[in-house]
């Protein structure tokens, strides 16, 4: 049997985590040599002094003797105490530091993460899978505090062999043996909780899920007026029956691993009690001889089992951090070019016969699109529900690749450029934009700079805000909703569709989205954004989706989807005339307006 199946993946892995660790603090690796330093030495003055107290209590008992013994033994406990708890407190600071930086690193990389990959659910467990032992079961602690462990406890048993060792080695050897017995028992109930876990944490996704259902403020009007609480309690009741069986036969099992291991020590002591008995017995050691035997080979017991355990437990926590890896190193499907793109005043945008179907889907959501909008031209995408409007959008805006054919951006494929480079060039209002906990100047998401505040106030007249944001005592400095502040305020769906336009127009980019940005407006604000509209985008290439065509006819061309195909393409007047289903669905809207 290999003592140390797969070593060297274990150690990649260590490695790794000691580098991150050490990147987010310089001190922890460093206290925590130091603190096994300590605690390496210490169980010595333990089994020594007591030896040479017993032996001159048994001699001559010198009162200098015995006070200095004695003196030792207190001191050497207080300062290694002192020392120990000064050590731990400052532990506990730097694991607070890596905590906090492991939260930072792995927000980063969910951040960065594929856009398209958020909405699958092999990745969502496996980040449930990765995520959980570090946030939940502290795994990284457990494996920086099993290899502190392993070097304190390898230490100590160097020097304690030695010692036991001038009595009988092959008190040793029993220790050893019943040691791994032990150690293949600890092996087996760790093992048994990882496979546990590993079919815990998609049912823990779920469970997270019908949590926030109930305390989501969002949900609650879906969840009232909908009597949805039977449904969610229904779920939760059914995922704690599950969870309570499994945990039930869970510590069942290891609770009989632990019944075992007890039973191993107790007869490995009284094996070695009844040696020393014998040894004291027949002469050959002196009384202070047993009681420091005794201590020895029950530290050395202690130890060794320590040693390995922390080995089965630093590979038991690799196991977990291995997932954490996995998880880390999901290629990037996005790819991200060299190109730079600078200060763009100019931005055509084509589509070269791009077909797409969303992941696990037969269907072709866009098929065979082409078409090409000039620089600062507008462009109305139009069509029934699901027709592929909004995945011609999501397409130009990268969160998913085409599967054949290509966009390009003045000429050159938008993959072509850097990521973080080409996402500048989007302002984007989706239909379910999304405004944050933050001021109202950080949702307008600009560096403050007095200037900065000026052209924000000036946006806000020109999208109709400009008399609820006078309104507020603390003007733009506002908390946006009352998460933080009991003084924010709240937007109404128009005032907040209004919000999310501004921010896109602050961005300043090349490009403007705006995936029906009205929808929510009343048709005087509509009226209003309306008849500036072409003064507030005159220096943008827009395109922006209405399903109310009286909006298309100030856009320079129109486009009309229909089952994932462009059908036709034009001015809004020449659509008309056409007599297709564009001019139809003009005719359908029409006859409400007349
Ligand atoms: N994430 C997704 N996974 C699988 N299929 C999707 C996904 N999103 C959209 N679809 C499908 O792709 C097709 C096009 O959807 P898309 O959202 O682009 O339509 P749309 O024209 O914007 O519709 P609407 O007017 O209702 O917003 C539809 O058949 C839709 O069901």
């Amino acid at each position: 049997m290999n003592p140390f199946p797969e070593l060297k993946k274990d150690s990649q892995v260590v490695v790794y985590f000691w580098k991150l660790v050490n990147s987010y603090s310089k001190t922890y690796i460093p206290l925590m040599l130091l603190v096994a330093l300590c605690s390496a030495f210490l169980p010595f003055i333990n089994i020594i002094a007591p030896k040479y107290i017993i032996d001159e209590l048994m001699g001559e008992a010198r009162e200098t003797q015995l006070l200095l013994w004695i003196s030792i033994l207190a001191v050497g406990n207080a300062i290694f105490g002192l020392l120990q708890s000064y050590l731990d407190q400052k532990m506990e600071q730097a694991n607070l530091q890596v905590m906090d930086g492991l939260e930072l690193h792995v927000g980063k990389h969910i951040m960065n993460l594929d856009f398209e990959r958020l909405e699958n659910a092999k990745v969502l467990d496996l980040k449930e899978q990765a995520l959980s032992p570090i946030q939940q079961q502290d795994v990284i602690r457990k494996m920086m505090t099993s290899m502190r462990m392993l070097l304190q406890t390898s230490l100590s048993l160097m020097a304690l062999t030695a010692l036991i060792s001038t009595v009988n080695v092959g008190t040793i050897l029993l220790i050893l043996g019943m040691i791994l017995l032990n150690t293949y028992i600890f092996k087996k109930s760790q093992q048994t909780q990882f496979k546990f876990y590993k079919i815990l944490a998609p049912l823990n996704r779920k469970f997270g899920y019908y949590s926030r259902l109930a305390t989501d403020f969002s949900m609650a009007k879906d969840v009232r007026l909908y009597g949805m609480a039977p449904i969610i309690l229904k779920k939760v009741d059914a995922y704690h029956k599950d969870t309570i069986r499994g945990f039930g036969e869970l510590y069942g099992q290891v609770g009989r691993y632990k019944g075992l291991t007890s039973i191993n020590l107790q007869l490995q002591m009284v094996v070695i009690y009844c040696y020393m008995i014998v040894k004291v017995v027949s002469g050959r050691i002196q009384i202070g001889d047993f009681i420091m035997y005794i201590a020895a080979a029950n530290s050395f017991s202690a130890q060794v089992s320590v040693v390995f355990n922390a080995y089965v437990e630093l590979r038991q926590m690799c196991r977990y951090l291995e997932v954490f890896r996995e998880f880390e190193s999901l290629p990037a499907t996005m790819r991200s070019g060299e190109r730079m793109i600078g200060k763009l005043t100019e931005a055509e945008i084509e589509f070269r016969g791009v077909y797409f179907k969303y992941a696990g889907s037969e269907v072709y959501s866009l098929k065979n699109v082409s078409l090409t909008i000039k620089s600062g031209e507008n462009l109305a995408v139009v069509g029934q529900n699901g027709a592929g409007k909004s995945t011609f959008i999501k397409l130009l805006c990268r969160l998913y690749e085409p599967e054949q054919g290509e966009i390009l951006l003045n000429g050159y494929p938008i993959q072509q450029y850097q990521y973080k480079d080409y996402m500048k060039t989007l302002g984007v209002v989706f239909q379910d934009y999304k405004l944050f906990s933050f001021s109202i100047k950080d949702n307008l998401s600009l560096k403050f700079t007095l200037d900065a505040e000026e052209e924000m106030l000036s946006m806000m007249k020109q999208v109709g805000l400009e008399e609820k944001i006078g309104g507020l005592e603390k003007g733009l400095d506002t908390q946006v909703f009352k998460t933080f502040d009991s003084e924010g305020t709240g937007f109404s769906g128009g005032e907040g569709q209004k919000m999310a336009m501004a921010r896109a127009l602050l961005k300043k980019s090349p490009i403007l989205i705006l995936d029906e940005p009205t929808a929510a407006l009343d048709p005087y604000a509509e009226y209003k954004i309306y008849s500036n509209f072409n003064r507030m985008t005159e220096k943008h290439t827009v395109i922006y989706i209405s399903h109310r065509l009286s909006s298309c006819k100030f856009c320079d061309r129109v486009a009309f989807f229909k089952e994932g195909e462009l059908v036709e393409y034009g001015h809004h007047d020449q659509l008309v005339k056409n007599g297709q289903d564009y001019s139809s669905m003009w005719e359908a809207q029409a006859q409400y307006y007349d």
